[in-house]
C-alpha cells in the first residue's frame, strides 16, 4: 500500500506495510529523512533526528524542538514520517524514544495549533495526532520510551504507547495526562491506552484530576516500569532494548497485536467522528478562553 503525504507543493509517496495502524492517508505533508548504508545511520529532520545503528538494530529517536518539544503539526508530520521509514528499514528491529532537550521529554501538543486557528487547521493538526498515537500504539517493532525529563498530556501519550518505558529519577519531573488542569478532555483513545497501562481506577483518579506524578509514584502506579540515574537513561534502555530483541520478532509483534489492536481498531472505526468531535470541542468559546489563559500562565509563570 502506498500513502501520498503532502505539505505545500512537495509530495511524497511511501511504501506502508504497517500491522495495525493507520498511517499518513490524510494529504499532509512530508519530509523523508535520509539513512546511508553504513553500520550507523543517522539522519536528521529540522526536529527528529535518528540514529539507527544497523549493526545492533536498535535506532534512537530524538525530539528536538526547542525550547519544550512541544508537538506541532511540523514535528508531528516528521516524527510518524520518522517511525514509518524506521518500521520499513530491515535493519531496525527497536526504536528507543527521547528528547534532545535537558529536562524535558515533551510538553505535549503544541496548545498554540489550538487556539485561535481555524475549524479547518484543527481538523488538520488533530488528524495528525491521531496518527501518530495509531503508528506509535500498532507499531510493529519494539519501542522503549526513554524519559529524560517532564513529560505532561501529550508527552506522556507517547511514552503510554511505547512498549517499555523508562524514567530518569529526578523528583522534580513530573509525568501524567494533565488535561483537565487545561479546560481540555483527554479522547477516547488517550484514556484507553491509559486504562490499558494502568487499570481503570487508577486511570479515573488521574484523567478526572488531571494528576501529573514525580517518577517514584509513576513507577507505583505501573505508568513507568523503571527509574534510572539520569545520565543513565539512554544507556538502560539500549541494554533494555537489546534483552527485548532476544526474543524472535515475529512472536513478540503477534503477542503486541493481540493486545493492542482492540484499541486501536476503536479509533480506525470512528476517525472522522473523533475529528468532528474534536473541532467542535475546541472551537467553542469556552475552551478557546481556558486555552489562552493557560498560555497566559505559562508565560506569567517565567516572569
Ligand atoms: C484535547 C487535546 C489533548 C491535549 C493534549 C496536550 O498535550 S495539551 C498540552 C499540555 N501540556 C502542558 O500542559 C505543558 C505545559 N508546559 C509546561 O508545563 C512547562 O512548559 C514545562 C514543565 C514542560 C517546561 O517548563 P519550562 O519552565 O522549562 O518552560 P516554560 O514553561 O518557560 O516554556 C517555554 C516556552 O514554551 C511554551 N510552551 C510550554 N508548553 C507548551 C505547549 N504545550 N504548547 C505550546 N507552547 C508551550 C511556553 O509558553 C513558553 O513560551 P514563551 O513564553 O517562551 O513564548
Amino acid at each position: 500500500m502506498a500513502a501520498v503525504l503532502r505539505r505545500g507543493a512537495s509530495f511524497i509517496c511511501l511504501g506502508s506495510s504497517q500491522l495495525l495502524s493507520g498511517g499518513c492517508k490524510h494529504g499532509r505533508t512530508c519530509i523523508l529523512p535520509f539513512f546511508s548504508s553504513n553500520n550507523r545511520n543517522s539522519s536528521s529532520s529540522s526536529k527528529i533526528k535518528v540514529d539507527l545503528d544497523s549493526s545492533t538494530g536498535i535506532a534512537v529517536v530524538k525530539f528536538q524542538n526547542p525550547p519544550v518539544n512541544s508537538m506541532s503539526l511540523d514535528f508531528l508530520t516528521e516524527f510518524v514520517i520518522s517511525l514509518e521509514k524506521l518500521e520499513l528499514d530491515k535493519s531496525c528491529r527497536g526504536v528507543i524514544l527521547t528528547s534532545a532537550q535537558p529536562k524535558i521529554f515533551s510538553a505535549g501538543l503544541d496548545i498554540l495549533e489550538m487556539y485561535g486557528k481555524s475549524p479547518e487547521h484543527y481538523a488538520e493538526f488533530w488528524k495528525s495526532v491521531q496518527d501518530i498515537w495509531l503508528k506509535m500504539y500498532g507499531y510493529r517493532k519494539m519501542t522503549i520510551a526513554a524519559i529524560n525529563g517532564f513529560s505532561p498530556a501529550g508527552g506522556c501519550l507517547v511514552a503510554l504507547s511505547c512498549d517499555y518505558r523508562i524514567m530518569a529519577d529526578n523528583p522534580r519531573y513530573r509525568i501524567g495526562l494533565n488535561e483537565t488542569q487545561l479546560g481540555i478532555v483527554a479522547p477516547f483513545w488517550f484514556k484507553d491506552t491509559m486504562v490499558n497501562t494502568v487499570g481503570h481506577r487508577t486511570a479515573e483518579l488521574s484523567l478526572q484530576f488531571g494528576l501529573m506524578y514525580s517518577p517514584s509514584d509513576a513507577l507505583k502506579i505501573g505508568l513507568v516500569d523503571q527509574l534510572v540515574p539520569e545520565e543513565n537513561v539512554l544507556g538502560t534502555a539500549t541494554e533494555t532494548m537489546t534483552k527485548w530483541l532476544a526474543i524472535p520478532d515475529h512472536a513478540r509483534e503477534i503477542s503486541k497485536s493481540m493486545l493492542r489492536k482492540p484499541t486501536v481498531d476503536r479509533l480506525l472505526a470512528s476517525r472522522d467522528a473523533d475529528t468532528k468531535n474534536f473541532v467542535n470541542f475546541v472551537s467553542r468559546d469556552s475552551i478557546q478562553k481556558s486555552l489562552g489563559l493557560y498560555l497566559t500562565m505559562l508565560k506569567e509563570r517565567k516572569e
